[in-house]
Order: structure tokens, then sequence, then C-alpha cells
């Protein structure tokens, strides 16, 4: 019988950024092969990565992010996972998976290998449902639906334009809790997707991801970190806040829980808390500011609420560190590098139908 034809094989791009030879790649080779890679190399450009043969790829250095983007490159962040999104940025495919180089296979409590692309496309080609919680969870997986009570007005969902996995083995902790839990490992497969409701923020974790390009990418900006900043191992929170912020102002839906993947080297704790301690204190400004952002309805489209968010951000986050007034500056470069690289598609992105008439 014919082999099937990998979902979505030619509309999505797997991103990996990376400062080591791909190795890893081969225990995914039999769920990855048949997808483009985008590599992103950060660090030392002179290095060369190695990929292991058969897989078709791309990969871009610093000299090739700065010869693409020139002085917008700025906006990209050197000596931090956060240059990913470069990858977001130069892809030209409907969906996006991204990945850490230390992440691999992990095993369901049967045993089997998680095809953990394989969850996060049917993650994304599936409704969600942000506003009414469904107790039974994802209520388009075989064998399950909506419960009693739920609103059959509401039960036609909305796009999803994320889907978030978690990890087994090294979770992924903030340093202080590694500091207090060094040999704490997650055992617990729960087998669960559910919508994050509106209104709901997340720390949303970019080792493990998968986005619709079409329908939020421009959000998914990787805040500025690594080399010359303040701060590291935020870019994918703050990725999360304004993707939210902005999925929930244009009715779009965003998953988590499966695929798991095994998560197999703990970063260290000391270099760690030397990156995030000064988040672990903004956050408690920064929560509120995105618990409390109001995006006007004439942002109808990803890039118009991007830059309406990076306007708040300097207005109502300059005061907290003079970094964010920097941030919100690297957002509006994002955006502009990312309708540079992406014309067609820029500022297209209208609000989804919001259901019973609600708006913000
Ligand atoms: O300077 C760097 C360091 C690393 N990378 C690549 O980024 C990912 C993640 O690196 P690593 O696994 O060492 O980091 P963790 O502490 O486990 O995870 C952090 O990364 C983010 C999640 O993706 C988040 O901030 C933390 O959870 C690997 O692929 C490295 O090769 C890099 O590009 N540049
Ligand atoms: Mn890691």
């Amino acid at each position: 019988m014919a082999r099937a034809t990998p979902l979505l094989k030619d509309e999505l791009d797997i991103v990996i950024p990376t400062i080591r030879n791909l190795d890893f790649l081969e225990m995914w080779r039999p769920f990855f092969q048949p997808y483009h890679l985008i590599i992103v190399q950060d660090g030392d450009p002179s290095k060369v990565i190695k990929v292991p043969e058969g897989f078709d790829y791309e990969l871009y250095n610093r000299n090739d992010i700065n010869k693409i983007l020139g002085p917008k490159a700025s906006c990209i962040s050197f000596k931090d996972s956060a240059c990913r999104c470069f990858g977001y940025m130069v892809s030209k495919k409907k969906y996006i998976y991204t990945i850490d180089d230390d992440c691999f296979v992990a095993k369901d409590p049967i045993g089997k290998e998680i095809n953990a692309l394989e969850q996060h496309i049917k993650n994304l080609l599936s409704p969600s449902s942000p506003f009414f919680f469904n107790t039974l969870y994802d209520p388009y997986r075989e064998g399950a639906d909506f419960v009693r009570g739920y609103p059959f007005s509401l039960r036609e969902g909305v796009p999803t334009a994320v889907s978030h996995g978690l990890w087994l083995n090294i979770p992924d902790y903030d340093a202080p809790t590694q500091l207090v839990k060094p040999l704490e490992r997650n055992t617990r497969y729960v087998d669960a997707v559910m919508t994050i409701p509106k209104g709901t923020l997340f720390p949303m974790c970019g080792m493990n991801l998968a986005f619709n390009r079409e329908l939020i990418g421009p959000a998914m900006y990787f805040g500025l970190m690594g080399d010359g900043q303040p701060i590291g191992r935020y870019d994918d929170m703050w990725a999360g806040w304004c993707t939210k912020v902005i999925c929930d102002h244009l009715g779009l839906g965003v998953k988590t829980g499966l695929p798991y993947i095994w998560h197999s080297k703990a970063s260290n704790p000391f270099v760690n808390l030397k990156k995030e301690y000064k988040g672990i204190y903004w956050q408690e400004e920064l929560i509120p500011f995105f618990q409390s952002v109001a995006l006007p309805k004439d942002c109808t489209s990803v890039q118009k609420c991007y830059l309406e968010l990076s306007k708040q951000v300097k207005a109502k986050l300059g005061k907290v560190d003079d970094y964010f007034n920097k941030l919100a500056d690297a957002m509006i470069t994002w955006i502009e590098a990312w309708d540079e690289l992406n014309p067609s598609a820029a500022a297209t992105t209208t609000a989804a139908k919001l259901p019973h008439g609600s708006s913000k």
C-alpha cells in the first residue's frame, strides 16, 4: 500500500536554533525527514554545524542574518535561543514547528514512540474553544465531545493559532526551582490537550512549539535576549504573552498539552539564574500589564495589533526599565523586517468572527 504523504509535508517548516551538531535529528528521522528544516545557527558563524545526511534544510548563521536584514538584524538576538524567530520570518510555509536540539522522541505510557509533529499538526488543524471551558478537555479529539451544558452556539470553535507541547524528564523550570529541586524529573504523562481560555495568559515554552504562521506569525517575536541584553530565558515568555493577548483579540485559539518530547539536558541553574533574575521581578509588573492590555477594534491584523502593543509597552513598561523602550523599538523593527520579507502576507490577518457577537 502506497505510503500516505505525511500531513502538511509541503506546508510546514521545522525551525531549530542551535550552537551544536544536529545528531539529535537521527532519532527524529522517521518523523522529520519528509519536512524542510530551517536551522538558525547561533554564536560563532565560522563554526561548522554538522547536519545528518538525508535532511532537506537551509541554514542561517549570524552573517546570513546580518546580510539579509541589514540594520534590522538588530532585532534578532545573538547568543540566545531567541534567534530562532529569524527562522519563522524567512519561512514561506503556513505552519512552523520549533524544537530544541536537546529534545528527543518520548514514549507514551504503553511505550510507543510519540510523533510530536503529527500531534501538533492535529492540534493546529482542529478548532479551539477559548470562550467556554470543556471539562472533558479537547472536544474535537476522537472519543471525546462537548459535555452537557456546553452552549451549542460555541461548538464550532475558532481557528487554532498555537499548539504548545510539553516535556518529559527535564521540566522547563526556572532557575530558583531548578536550584531547589535539582533531581526532580517530570515522569507524569497527562493524556490531554486543552484550549487556554480567553483572557488567561500562560508561560509559553519555545522548546516544543507549533503555530499557524499565517494566523499569528508576526506576533511570534522572541524578544531581545542574550548578548548585550540584561535578561535571558524570557524570549519565549514574551512571545507567548504578546501572542495570547493578540489571539484573544482576534478570536484565535491556543492549545497546550500533548505532545510530549523527552527533554534531555538541564542547563546550568546558576547560569540560568544570572539570565533570569531581572525577569523574575519584572514579570510581577509585566503580567498585570498584559492582563490589562486592550487592543482597539481597528486592530484587525496581527501586525496592527503588534504595533499597538509595542506602543503600549513603551508607554507603560518603559518606566520599569529602559530595556522595555529598546524592546518596544525592536518589536517595530521586527514587524518592518517581517513585512519586508513577507510582502504579500503583510497585514492580512483579519479578526475571526467572534461568536455571541462578543468583542473586546
Ligand atoms: O546561546 C545559545 C544557547 C542555546 N541555543 C540553542 O537553543 C536551544 C535551547 O538551548 P538549551 O537546551 O541549552 O536551553 P534550555 O535552558 O534547556 O532551554 C531554554 O531555551 C528556551 C526553550 O527553548 C528557554 O529559554 C529555556 O527553556 C538549543 O537548541 C540550543 O542549541 C542557542 O541557539 N543559543
Ligand atoms: Mn534544553
